[in-house]
């Protein structure tokens, strides 16, 4: 028996509202990280009060952006038929409009791939040791190494910040060989133009925190991206190509008792341009336990949290909506956050 799943349609997927007017006066902290000293504290600023910041002077050439950029494009060029050899997203693999298991969709293709500490043929995308993607899994690797080792550089700062050592007490779950790391290339397609937009846009990728310690994002010079402050109200972020974009995951904010917060941001299609963005998302082992750091704990200081293993945390994100707050379930109860 053949079962046809019909891919969601247009007017399937759900609208935004658009903010009266939409500004990009940027409060979001810049951070240069060619000076390592000021960075280690601006940045600790960022991730209690934003859980977002860009990053500028990572000393990653825009060379090896550029190129991962141009390769992805080619990939979404492709003949659909061609992309699907990639294989259905359960969890790895070519998705188009829908977003993990559980009904969210979103204006989007996307590649999802593992990011494991073997070399990229060994991927469990098998179109990628194919000879004709040489140059694509080339880009992958060199990339991806690179955002690792910028994911470890700031989580390092993070503690130097918070004045916690050893220095690697975040960064070693990102750079352990086991880290359960995920690697995204998003691409948002133009719209034609569709009469149910009345002052709304169309979601690119609904809103969401991300489940990990630390996500490294880059785009290409087209806007769309959103974050949540803390009143709830959104913000655009403007973009910048030659920058990175970094958000505090969930996991980060249980690692700091909830002095860090994990920032919710949603993606706005544009319609009028292809955005492209590709995400590092530097996850624990799944033997890694979550829990608040003893050294950032003050005296009296309860977890807010139950004890948990990455494991356990992210087979129970999978099972959730993409706006649901994951993290509600592992919350003690009776605990109150004095932040
Ligand atoms: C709806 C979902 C998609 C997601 C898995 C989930 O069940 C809930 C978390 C989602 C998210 C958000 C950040 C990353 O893009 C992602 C890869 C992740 O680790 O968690 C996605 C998941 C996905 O697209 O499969
Ligand atoms: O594509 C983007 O700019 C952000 C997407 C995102 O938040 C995600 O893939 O988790
Ligand atoms: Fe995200």
């Amino acid at each position: 028996m053949v079962v046809l799943v019909a891919k969601p349609t247009i007017d399937q997927i759900p609208l935004i509202k658009s903010p009266k007017q939409s500004s990009f006066f940027s409060f979001i902290p810049i951070i240069d990280l060619s000076d390592p000293v000021s960075a280690s504290t601006s940045i600790v600023r960022a991730c209690e009060e934003f859980g977002f910041f860009e990053v500028t002077g990572h000393g990653i050439p825009r060379d090896l952006m550029i190129r991962l950029e141009a390769d992805a494009v080619k990939f979404f060029s492709l003949p659909q038929v061609e992309k699907e050899r990639a294989g259905q997203p359960n969890p790895f693999g070519y998705g188009n409009k829908k977003i993990g298991a559980n009904g969210d969709v979103g204006w989007l293709e996307y590649l999802l791939m593992d990011v494991t500490s073997k070399p990229m043929n060994h991927s469990s995308l098998s179109f990628l040791s194919e000879p004709s993607a040489t140059s694509f899994r080339s880009a992958l690797s060199e990339y991806i190494a690179a955002v690792r080792r910028l994911a470890g550089e700031v989580l390092e700062l993070i503690a130097d910040g918070l004045g916690i050592k050893p220095r690697d007490v975040f960064s070693r779950l990102v750079m352990d060989e086991e880290s359960d790391s995920v690697f995204r290339l998003n691409h948002y397609p133009p719209f034609p133009l569709f009469q149910g937009l009345n002052r709304s846009s169309l979601t690119g990728f609904g809103e969401h925190t991300d489940p990990q310690v630390i996500s490294v994002l880059r785009s290409n010079d087209t806007a769309g991206l959103q974050i949540a402050l803390r009143d709830g109200s959104w913000v655009p972020v403007h973009p910048d190509q030659d920058s990175f974009f970094i958000n505090v995951g969930d996991s980060l904010q249980v690692l700091t008792n909830g002095r860090f917060r994990s920032v919710r941001h949603r993606v706005v299609a544009n319609g009028m341009r292809s955005r492209v963005s590709m995400i590092y998302f530097g996850g624990p082992a799944p033997r890694e336990r979550l829990a608040p750091l003893a050294q950032l704990m003050e005296d009296g200081e309860q977890s807010l949290y139950k004890d948990f293993t990455w494991f356990e945390y992210k087979a129970s994100a999978y099972k959730s909506r993409l706006a649901d707050n994951r993290l509600a379930q592992f919350e003690k109860q009776g605990v109150i956050s004095e932040r």
